[in-house]
């Protein structure tokens, strides 16, 4: 360090301050007492100050004092630094209080002078040195900041060549140095009070949005409290349920239309450690393309055309609870890799927004979809499937799960009596009959609609006939329901088993293996194959398992 300036007496100071010099102390004076902002204090300096006390440039850091470091907070940006390439890199930076300067000066009442030269043959010399030495600075000098005996930043000067040195050690100069202390520590105090009520404002809206998603998702949540099935598959589902629901596992929920993967993804929610905050959910299918990227990541105002408030999206509403994805397979391709990066980074960046933000979110997706049939097609990502496809969970067709029809048609039929006020209690042997003899091609949500209808219409306790509707335009397009051909039992049955087998990656037994996620013991499965000629024509996987493709 060089240290060769010595402390001037009062008449030396009065000398050096000339009529000009003292007007401008004045209204420096006033402008750093009306100091509100970075700006305002910019322009005290740059105006005022940097004149009177014979700067060449200027640049405040602050100190944290938990972490014992200091970094740049404010610069003049017209200074010749602002233009080099390493330029954002040295104002993000921090640096160590003890970096051998900032210490220097934080432990001195008067300003230190250093010769950058000498600075920087210091093997340990912080990065900031090569940065001022590349800019050619060949002298700063370090001002302390403080406010009591608290220190809150350093004023770093590069003096004008022809300065008058002495200025910078007199008691005005100090005078000077607090008040812009008591401005930079009243700023300070501001953006601290401003980010605290950015952060109020921010749970204030992310509240209200919950409140009114709440609200509307009141009676789906109410209402679908109970999963009914006692199915060898249905059991294997619970089974599954009860594994995953506790951790913050990635779950995958595949199955048609209407065969309870909403239900269950939010029994998996309910089971789990973020029960008590709202599940929320985003219905792929039904984003506009262009109004996807706001849906999930949210954006700030004035950020588009039509963005005339500022908007919190699902992510960040789920922060703390589970984000359920429906319909995931309908997610354009431009679109799935802005998700797959929020699911891998756990952060998103509203649309205009500045800084990334960090969320704390359990995913479950769902898609009636075959992904991997998708992901051969080219129309899904196969880095977002094997991100999704973490613990998948097979949701099987009603029509390949008979034993789980009377149950459920005797809970929709006492949900519907209790909702319609009907004092409806069971059905004939006829209506059964009809019951197990039907397709179901839109599973549980057509039967659920099918008893509505019919507690409706029933004229006594007993449900006589069904009101089944068999006009194709009223069935649901499931993945196997055609509305051309009907496909034999044994057909569908066939085709179950190979997209099971697919998904499994021809894996029969064991931890996912097919026969697990089919409900059905691995001797079964293994004739079932033999028996509707799967095996024929097996494809063998790299992993050494087999499948029909
Ligand atoms: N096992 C079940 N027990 C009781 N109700 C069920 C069951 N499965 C489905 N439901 C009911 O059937 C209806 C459809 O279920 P859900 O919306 O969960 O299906 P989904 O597979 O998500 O359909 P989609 O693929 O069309 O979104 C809902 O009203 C749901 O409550």
């Amino acid at each position: 360090m060089n240290s060769t300036y010595t402390q001037p007496s009062r008449t030396q100071v009065h000398l050096s301050i000339n009529d000009e010099q003292k007007n401008l102390l004045l209204s420096y004076s006033y402008s750093i007492a009306q100091a509100r902002s970075k700006a305002d204090l910019s322009s005290a300096i740059n105006d005022r100050l940097k004149r009177v006390c014979g700067m060449k440039d200027y640049l405040i850091s602050t100190i944290d004092e938990a972490t014992h470091t200091h970094g740049s907070f404010l610069i003049n940006a017209n200074s010749h630094y602002a233009r080099r390439a390493d330029f954002k890199e040295m104002m993000n930076a921090r640096f160590c209080i003890n970096d051998g300067l900032a210490n220097m000066v934080l432990n001195s009442a008067d300003p230190v002078p250093f010769s950058i030269a000498g600075q920087a043959k210091r093997c340990d010399a912080p990065g900031y040195v090569a940065f001022w030495r590349a800019m050619g600075i060949s002298k700063i000098v370090g001002v302390a900041l403080r406010v009591g005996h608290q220190h809150i930043g350093i004023l770093w000067i590069e003096p004008d060549k022809d300065a008058d040195s002495e200025i910078l050690t007199g008691g005005f100069f100090k005078g000077v140095v607090a008040q812009l202390a008591i401005a930079l520590a009243n700023i300070l105090a501001n953006e601290r009070a401003a980010a605290h009520l950015k952060e109020i404002a921010h749970y204030k809206q992310q509240l209200a949005e919950e409140r009114t998603y709440s609200q509307q998702q009141a009676y789906n949540t109410v209402s679908n409290k109970e999963v009914i099935g006692n199915s060898p598959q249905m059991l294997e589902v619970f089974n599954r349920v009860e594994r995953v629901a506790y951790s913050d596992t990635t779950v995958l929920l595949l199955g048609e239309t209407g065969t309870g993967k909403e239900l269950i993804a939010q029994a998996i929610h309910a089971a789990s450690p973020r029960k008590n905050r709202p599940m929320i959910k985003v219905n792929c299918a039904a984003l506009p393309a262009n109004l996807v990227e706001s849906e999930l990541f949210g954006h700030e105002k004035g950020s588009f055309t039509g963005a005339t408030e500022r908007r919190i999206g699902k992510f960040e509403l789920a922060d703390n609870s589970t984000l359920f994805l429906d319909e995931v397979g309908e997610l354009p391709l431009e679109q799935q890799a802005k998700l797959l990066r929020a699911l891998q980074e756990r952060e998103i960046e509203r649309i205009g927004g500045k800084s990334p933000i960090k969320v704390n979110i359990r995913i479950i997706a769902a898609t009636n979809r075959d992904l991997l049939k998708e992901v051969a097609a080219g129309r899904f990502r196969s880095d977002l499937y094997y991100r999704l496809n973490v613990f998948p969970i097979l949701l099987p067709p009603l029509r390949l799960r008979q034993t789980d029809l009377l149950p459920l048609a005797r809970f929709f039929i006492k949900k519907f009596s209790g909702k319609l006020n009907r004092k409806v209690e069971g059905l004939s042997k006829k209506a059964e009959q009809e019951l197990m003899a039907y397709d179901w091609p839109g599973n549980v949500r057509e039967l659920e609609h099918v008893f509505e209808r019919c507690v409706l219409m029933a004229t006594g306790p007993t449900i006589k006939e069904l009101n089944l509707f068999t006009d194709a335009t009223d069935k649901p397009p499931g993945k196997y329901c055609s509305n051309t051909a009907v496909q034999t039992l044994e057909e569908n049955e066939r085709e179950h088993i190979c997209h099971v087998l697919r998904l499994c990656n021809g894996k029969i037994s064991g931890y996912f293996g097919a026969a697990g996620l089919l409900g059905v013991p691995v001797s079964t499965l293994n004739s079932k194959i033999v028996k509707l000629n799967i095996a024929k024509k097996q494809k063998v996987f790299s992993n050494g398992h087999q499948a029909v493709l």
